[in-house]
């Protein structure tokens, strides 16, 4: 028997639109994932991705990463609750708009909360994706304002992109995780692996993806460049800073 046993939950409840589906992926040791696939309905979706796509002042900062500089590949802002610790990632802080300023966040913040009864975020990473050449390379959230157990909501609009999560390496030292089983191709070992300690979303217009618990303490997560995603994406992630 795999230790690593992923365990993908389905629940619904009586809406005829299936709207509220979600899956409740358990990525095991306190990490896990809530997939709505269909969060927004679409035409709702599209208003607000003009919306976004028009008025929040986006821009393309240069960070630093591993000691060099470079223009980050994808458009961001940040809005935040105001008097909280300021926000500082890849040598950049990014200056903290109001909520005020941009009104419809606030319906789509509220459509999050009721969605997940008991979170309260107060701030908000935003981020554009021009087409196929933008991305998100691989990283967790776990800057120290977010706390050890952040929950992270992500509601996406326009383009489909692929969303990776990966287990980071365990610091622990494995008993031997791909154990060879006898008369077990390789192929089908490092396989075995793979399926438990990668984890890929297609985040469509209108979808919700939650992160919480250690997920951001022992997985990383990306959302790769792809030559066929030809239009523009926007996504929202919205965090709690304590
Ligand atoms: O665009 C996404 O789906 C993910 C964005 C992300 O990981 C981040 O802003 O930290
Ligand atoms: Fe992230």
């Amino acid at each position: 028997m795999s230790l690593n046993v992923t365990t993908v939950h389905e629940s619904t409840n009586s809406n005829p639109k299936g709207r509220d589906r979600r899956q409740t992926i358990d990525l095991q040791n306190g990490s896990e994932v809530v997939f709505v696939p269909r969060f927004l309905s679409f035409e709702e979706s599209w208003k607000w991705f003009d919306y976004l796509n028009k008025e929040i002042p986006w821009t393309r900062p240069t960070i630093r990463v591993f000691g060099r500089s470079c223009l980050q590949p994808r458009d961001t802002c940040y809005v935040a609750s105001s008097g909280l610790p300021v926000l500082g990632y890849s040598g950049y802080q990014p200056h903290a708009y109001s909520w005020d300023e941009f009104p419809l966040l606030k319906d789509i913040l509220e459509a999050v909360h009721k969605a997940f009864p008991g979170s309260s975020f107060n701030s908000l990473l935003l981020n554009r994706y021009k087409g196929g050449n933008d991305y998100v390379g691989w990283h967790a959230d776990d800057e120290k304002l977010y706390g050890s157990t952040p929950e992270i909501a992500s509601v996406s609009f326009g383009c489909d992109r692929e969303f990776l999560l990966k287990k980071k390496p365990s610091k622990i030292p494995q008993v031997q995780p791909n154990k060879r089983v006898e008369g077990e191709p390789p192929s089908k070992r490092s396989k075995k692996n793979s399926q438990t300690d990668q984890h890929s979303f297609t985040l469509k217009h209108g979808s919700l993806l939650l992160m919480r618990g250690y997920t951001q303490r022992d997985w990383v997560h990306s959302v790769p460049k792809r030559a066929k995603a030809d239009a523009t994406r926007i996504n929202l992630t919205f965090r709690r800073v304590l």
